[in-house]
Formats: C-alpha cells, structure tokens, sequence
C-alpha cells in the first residue's frame, strides 16, 4: 500500500523556469512589457503583436514591471554577495537586461557538429551586421567559449528583428522546427554547467532526481553514450543517431540513467523531452527524491547504487529574473526558508544512494545562501568527512564564477519586509524557531575554511551576460555515519514542541525521528530515509508547507489514470502512411505499371492471408505473463504505483518473437530477453528494447518499489493487419474496391510487427533480410511521396531491391548525407507502391537538410512560420500564466517550469 508522502512539499505560486528558455522578448532600459492580452503590444514601440497567441489561450493583460525591488537589493547586498560597489552595480545591470537566446546542438556529437557546421554556411553568413531601427548592432550567434567543442550557442536578438530581417527569420524558422523534432534544445546557458561538472563516462549509473522537464537530462544520456553517442538511437533527421558507426547493440555503454520527478504529470514531459534521444539506457521514474528508495541487485542482492547523481533541486528561482520578470515584483525571502529542509533531504539522499567516490552535482537557480551554501555546508558536516567539495576550478575554464559563501545571514520568517537578518541561531527570538533551523546558519569562520565552501561555484549574470546560478560539485570519499543524524541536521534541545495549528513538531517531532533512526540503525541509512512517514509530516510543517494538491490529485486510491498517449501524433502519421500506401496500391493496380512488369503486382504473387494462429494470439510464454505476486517472475517488473502498468520481459521461444527474428534475419546472439512490452495482454502493441543496465533494474528483488513511468526504444509496433478481423475488415474494403480479397495492407507473412523508424537505428544494423539500400534520389522520392510507385523510383538499382524483398514490413538504409553514420526507415513494401513510415514532422526536417524544398502539403515554409507563431504564442502565455500569479500546481517547486 503505498504511502502518503506528506513531506516538505511547498505549493508556490508560481513555478519559474530555470532551465528552458523563452523565446526572445524586447525591452527598454527598467520597463519591461511582456506580450499582453490578445492584440496586446510588444515590447517595442508598443505595435500589435503580429504573433498573438490564440483567442482561448490568452493570458490576463499584464503591468509594466519595474525592474527594481528594494528588498531584494537590501537583502543581497547585506549577505554580501558581491562586495565591490562597482561591480554590484554591473550585477543589477545585467539582472535588467533580457536575457540571450542560448541554444545546444544534441543527440550524437558527430550529427550535433555536422549541423552546427550547417548553420555556419547556411544561415550565418546573412546574419552578419544587421542593424535594428534603434542602430544596435546584432550578430549571428556565437558559441559560448565555456561550452564543449562549441556545440552551444549565444545570440541577442528581439522580436521586432526576426520578423524583419530575413536571414534571422530563417534561422529562427530553422532553430524551431529543429528544436520540435529535438535536434536543437534552446537551454538557458547556465544551466547546461551541472551536467558538464557531473562528468559523466558511458558506465556510469546516473541519477537525475528532480529532472524535469529534462534538458540537463538530455545532457546526462548523451554523455552516459559517449563522445559518438555509440548505440543512442537519435533517428534520422535527429542525427546519426544510433545510426552512426558502430551504433550496433554491442556498442551500447553499461551504464544507465535514471530521470526521475516528483510530480507525475512532469515525469510524462521528460518522457516528451527525451524520446528523440531514444536511449534503451534511460528510465523515468516518479519518486519524492528525497525518499528515492533502493534497489538490490538480484544476484549480489547489495544496492545498486549510483556513479554520479544530479541534484537540481527546487528552488526559489532569482537566479532567473531576466527571464522571469515579475520575480522583481513579487520577491521575498520566504521561499529560500520554505525550501531549505527540502533540498537538504534531498542532498542527504543523494548521499546515501551514491557509491563511495562517486560524485554529486547540487545545483540551484537561486541566489540564496540558504538555499545553497547552508545546504551543502550542511550535508558535509552530517557525513564528517565522507563528503567532501571537489575543486572544480580547472573545469570549464573558460567559465567565469564567483566563489562560494562562507559567512551569511539568515533572513526572519515572521518579519519578510523589512530585512531582519539573524546571524546566529541564537539570535532568533523564540517564536521564529519553529521556521529557523541551525542548518540554515553559516558555521565559524575555521570550519567554513576547513569545508572549502569557496570551491562552490555563484554564477552572476554580468560575468558572461547569463542568468544567476549556484553549482556545488560533492564527492562522496567514504560511508558516513549518520547514526543519530537526521536528514536536515540535529535539533536543537529547545526546539520548539509547539507547532502551528494542525501540525505536529517539537516533541512530536523529535519522536518521530527518534523512531526513524532507530530502524535506521537496524535496516542502515536507507530505512532512515524510507520509514520516517512521521517525520516526513512534521517536516511539512517546518517547511511552511502547504499539503500538495498535487499528491491528493494522485492518491493511489484514484483509478489509474490514463497514459498520456506522446507517439500517438506519430503513430496517427505511420498509420495513415500505411493506409494510403496500401490505398494507393489498391487503386493503382488499375494502371499497369512498371512494377507489374517486373512481378510486382498482386496477380503475380498473390499475398495470402495468414491464419489466426499464425498471428494474433500466439500461444505466449509463461515467462511473459505477469504474475499477480511482486517479485515472484524476475522477468515481471510490478510498478509501485497502480497508475502504471508492468514491464514484461519477453521469452525467447515466444512464438510471434521467433517470427519477427526470422522475418527480418536477426542474429541468433541477439538479446530477446532485453524486449519488453507493457501490456498484459497476449497482442503487444509495441515492442520496448532497454539495455542490460536497465534491465538489471526492472528485474531487482525489490524493484516493485520503483515508480517506473517509462523505459525503453520502442523497436517493433504490432501491425494493423495482424489480427484476424483487421484482415477481415481489409478484405472487405479491398472487395468494396473492387479488388479481389487483399486487405489493404496485408504482407504476404506471418510477421505480426514492423519496425518503429525511431528505434529502428538500434538494431538496423544486425539485420540480414528484407533490408534496402535506397540512394540519395529515391530518399527525396520517397519524402516527397507518402507512396511513390514502385515504377516512380528513380534509381533502377533500388527498384530492383525493393521488388526483391516480400511484400510487407521491411527496412530501408542510406548513409547520412552529413556523413554522420547510417540512417534508417522502416519501410512498407507493397505490391506496386512502397512508403517510408516516416511522420511529417521528420519528412520536413530530412528535405531540408537534403537541401530540397518543402512542398506545400507539408505545411511548406508557411507551416514553418506558423508552427514558429504558436510556439512562441505558447511561451508567452506560459510566461504570462505565471506573471498572472496562476496557481501552478507542480511538486512544490519555485523554479521549474517549461
Ligand atoms: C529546478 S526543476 C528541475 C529542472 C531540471 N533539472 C531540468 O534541467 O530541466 C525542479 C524539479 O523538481 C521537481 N521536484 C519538486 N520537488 C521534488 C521532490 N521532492 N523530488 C523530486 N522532484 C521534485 C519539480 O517537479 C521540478 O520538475
């Protein structure tokens, strides 16, 4: 039964965005105007917004924002932040300007430089000197000097210049549709720092604890797969995807990364966000990171801990004020407070889930001292020595920091506008020690020396014109020892036992933590984190926090839930291709042809349709069939939560299994036992491949307790023919047509499945039959026509192949016109036509780089436009929910939003 885990979960007003960005917005010196209402004005001179966003999705009319706050400046100045008069001065400055349009080239670093080398020849060179009506001068982007072999990029520009300047209007139309389809993610710089710091290696295990909506874990699984992203399956106009060299399954890296969130519905966008990766390496959970659980391994039985863990925790968010503007309106220090006892439970359980000499990355986008520095000072002085700061000054260079805080106050939690500062927790009056905990407090001088707080790293933005950040790279040198410790450091003896109304603390408290420790002391660090529930809820109450209307939206006692469907535009385009290649086929066998010349046609092989038997319904292992007892079927991975469903490992002799292999010529070492599907069901849907790490995990004696939400490249996805009545009904139709009895989409096969293009780079390259070598003319050929005839394909060669191969599911390849590896399509033969099943999205973005214009059923440079619109109209009114102090109801997090 799962429990409530009423812990330090803040609901906050507002969730501020501290890694994505929006999209550029202009401003004048102090005054900031944001889009408004529905023909509201722009930033500049006050014209109409020619991208207004759509009627019902407007957000409220918003006030010019002064973008000044007193208490805010009173505050940072008192912790002395920056003590330079001057360079405070910069600070504010650079705070009141908008922020750059940053953006990374990801996926496979070799696809990620060969666009970025596009860019330099395609876009740049008309980018160059443009002048704006107000004589600033703006260039093309630049790389930031800090980033990796300059695959991130930096640009200043507004509105007004996009639409104006046709070169930047290009690159903009390019920046979004390439970050739709995931080539591109526009990533606010400073937050691309924590995933470099973390230093990942392709065999790590790692950890993302809060980590949506995704983009630093973008960052984690393209290094988890290396400098060539060997085995990541990016697909085909999203680079080479697994499809570069050597991408076969045997290159795929032993390590693995966990993205995990708080809140469910954030958990799904990181689903969104890194399916283009298409990584068997990567699962997606939905735990409170503070109480992460363990998992053992089912042969040694000891934890499977983690290599490297990424705590970007919630915060308060300041360090996002030039992209969050209202925050100079709205600021207080409460939030800092409120936040504090949740992001050191967090840290301490990152401290306990990591390996010894592992590392931990604690970042936030605050500013806040006691966000930041309290809490890694904190979490050293609990683990003694175990925990140590890494100096990371020789890491990115290039990169302009401030050092860390040894000495700051801590602001009153009664008293939140007139800046009453405390320096010492025995300074704090009685009443306020219900809020103010020692752990907050700034430690002596000689300690703090002794910790090297300094190695922390503060990111400002007048250094390299970025937002404000906080990044602390842990080192994790032996086992602490936490006996008698709390996640949030020792209470005090006079801690206060009254608690406000309707919460419990003091006596309680301590009671409820004394419990904990001692199943802590029985069952080790991790009981003290998995069976503190009541100390969990007096935590809530230390916090200020109010119950997450989140966790009582999504009570397990709730029926399941539906599975927000994120292929589903993809699979509605792949089944509407193959209806209207199969269509098309129908009505094209009227017209004699090339291909009937060549035996292609249905009179000449006729396609037989296969038995029921033979398909739907197989006789299935017992090895797939969930069993009712957790745990019980190592191949049955239980979730936790009923709002999921399992993860079955599929059985090597099962029957449709053996057919796809056969079909499609798969070697015999390849790893059966690593597919997985997701439904009870005997006809899977779709076919899952994970890697072995991945799968060590699903199937740990304990894993039940994981919240897995997604894992898996989805390789084969069930035909719409595979069943008895789907061939029924196609038969049907093909009568109504006058045809005689071939469904519509029938293969002359048993083969229930075909490929999924996306996850078909992964395993493309172990194929032996049904598969194409296509050329660069019958690519075009093939995405311009959704079902080209088989008479229409330019090159005779590749005719001649397709002919060979059955009619039904096969396989076409061609090396990427970038020389970035292999791409791969999965493909529909049928008798006189054939057809990529590729989605629109994709079709657009290959003739693009295969430089041939969109045609306008495609949406054409109109749709470009149009889908750049809705974007942006989109980002705006998200902003503008906020701006309108929406209630945004996520896992209690100020500093977070898409
Ligand atoms: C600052 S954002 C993370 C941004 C993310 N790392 C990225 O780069 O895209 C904080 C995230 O923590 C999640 N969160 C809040 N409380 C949490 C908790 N107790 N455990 C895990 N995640 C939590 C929020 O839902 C939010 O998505």
């Amino acid at each position: 039964m799962h429990r409530r885990l009423a812990s330090a979960c803040i609901l906050v007003r507002r969730v501020l965005d501290c890694t994505t960005q929006a999209l550029p917005f202009s401003t004048t010196s102090t005054q900031v105007r944001i889009m408004g209402k529905r023909g509201g004005k722009s930033g500049r001179g006050g014209k109409k917004s020619g991208n207004a966003a759509p009627k019902e999705r407007q957000p409220k009319a918003y006030a010019d924002i002064p973008l000044t706050n007193e208490r805010f400046e009173t505050y940072y100045q008192a912790q002395n932040i920056i003590p330079d008069p001057q360079e405070w001065e910069s600070f504010l400055a650079a705070f009141r300007k908008p922020l750059p349009v940053t953006f990374r080239f990801t996926g496979s670093s070799s696809y990620a430089k060969a666009l970025a080398a596009s860019c330099h020849t395609k876009y740049f060179p008309s980018m160059q000197n443009v002048t704006m009506d107000d004589g600033t001068q703006i260039d093309p982007p630049k790389p930031l000097a800090w980033y990796p072999d300059q695959l991130a990029y930096q640009y200043a520009v507004d509105r007004a210049t996009i639409r104006k300047h046709e070169g930047f209007r290009r690159f903009h139309q390019f920046l979004t549709a390439e970050t739709e389809i995931g080539n591109l993610s526009r990533q606010e710089a400073v937050s691309m720092i924590p995933p470099l710091l973390l230093d990942v290696h392709p065999h790590h295990r790692v950890l993302d604890m809060c980590a949506a909506p995704g983009s630093k874990t973008a960052q984690l699984i393209e290094a988890v797969h290396g400098a060539n992203a060997h085995g990541m399956s990016s697909g085909n106009s999203g680079g080479p995807a697994a499809g570069g060299a050597g991408a076969s399954l045997e290159s795929l890296p032993d390590g693995l990364v966990v993205a995990n969130d708080a809140d469910w519905k954030r958990a799904y966008m990181l689903v969104h966000q890194t399916k283009r990766l298409q990584s068997p390496c990567l699962m997606i959970t939905n735990h409170e990171a503070q109480f992460f659980p363990h998992i053992y391994d089912p042969v040694s039985d000891k934890p499977l801990l983690f290599d490297r863990i990424l705590a970007d925790v919630p915060c308060s968010g300041d360090g996002t004020l030039r992209k969050n503007v209202n925050i100079w309106k709205d600021w207080t220090v409460g939030q800092s407070l409120a936040l504090h006892i949740l992001q050191l439970r967090i840290l301490m359980r990152a401290v306990a889930l990591t390996k010894v000499g592992g590392k931990i990355v604690y970042s936030t986008c605050s500013l806040n001292p006691v966000e930041n520095e309290a809490v890694v000072q904190a979490a050293l002085k609990r683990c003694g020595g175990a925990l140590r700061i890494v100096d990371a000054s020789s890491m990115l260079p290039e990169l302009k920091r401030a050092p860390g805080l040894k000495a700051w106050k801590v602001p009153s939690f009664k008293n939140k506008t007139d800046n009453v500062l405390y320096s010492t927790y025995d300074e704090i009056p009685e009443d306020e020690k219900v809020r103010l905990i020692p752990s907050m407090f700034s430690t002596s001088a000689d300690e703090a020396d002794a910790l090297q707080l300094e190695h922390c790293l503060r990111i400002y933005p007048h250094l390299q014109n970025t937002g404000g950040f906080f990044v602390a790279v842990l080192e994790k040198v032996g086992e602490p020892d936490l006996a008698g410790k709390t996640q949030y450091g020792e209470l005090p003896e006079d801690f206060p036992a009254k608690m406000p109304k309707g919460r419990r603390g003091g006596a309680a408290k301590k009671e409820a933590i004394a419990k904990a420790e001692a199943k802590a002391a029985a069952g080790g660090a991790e009981a003290l984190a998995e069976d503190e529930t009541d100390a969990m809820e007096t935590d809530e109450a230390a916090a200020g926090g109010v119950k997450r209307k989140a966790e009582e939206e999504l009570t397990d006692e709730q029926p399941a839930a539906k599975h927000p469907r994120l292929d589903q535009e993809e699979e509605q385009d792949e089944q509407s291709m193959l209806s209207s290649v199969s269509k098309a086929d129908v009505t094209l066998r009227r017209v004699p042809s090339i291909a009937d010349s060549e035996s292609t046609s249905r009179a000449e092989t006729p396609a037989p349709l296969a038995t029921s038997s033979d398909v739907a319904g197989t006789d299935r292992s017992a090895s797939a069939t969930p069993t009712p007892v957790a745990g019980a079927d190592r191949q049955t991975h239980h979730n936790f939560s009923s709002r999921e469903e399992p993860f079955i490992f599929l059985n090597k002799d099962d029957k449709e299994l053996r057919v796809i292999m056969d079909t499609f010529g798969f070697p015999e070492n390849f790893p059966v036992d690593q597919l997985v599907v997701r439904s009870t069901k005997e006809d899977h849907r779709a076919i899952y491949f994970t890697s072995a790490s991945v799968k060590q995990t699903l199937v740990a004696n304990n894993a039940y307790r994981i919240k897995v939400v997604n894992t898996g490249v989805k390789v084969f996805t069930r035909r719409a023919d595979a069943s008895e009545t789907q061939k029924v009904k196609a038969a049907a139709k093909a009568a109504e047509l006058g045809e005689d009895a071939l469904s519509t989409e029938v293969g002359d096969d048993d083969c229930t499945h075909r490929f999924n293009t996306l996850g078909l780079p992964l395993v493309g390259p172990l194929l032996t039959k049904r598969v194409v070598k296509i050329d660069e003319p019958s690519l075009v050929q093939m995405l311009l026509e959704e079902r080209p005839l088989l008479a229409d394909i330019p090159s005779e060669t590749v005719r001649k192949a397709i002919a060979e191969v059955p009619v039904g599911p096969a396989v076409a390849t061609i090396p990427d016109p970038n020389g970035a590896g292999d791409m791969w399509f999965s493909m529909w033969r049928a008798p006189v036509s054939t057809g990529l099943l590729v989605n629109k999205k994709e079709r657009v973005s290959l003739l693009n780089r295969l430089g041939v214009a969109v045609p306008e059923k495609f949406g054409g440079v109109k749709k470009y436009e149009k889908q750049a619109q809705e974007a942006e109209a989109a980002e705006v009114e998200s902003k503008g929910a906020e701006a309108d102090g929406e209630e945004s109801v996520t896992a209690s997090v100020a500093g977070s939003e898409m």
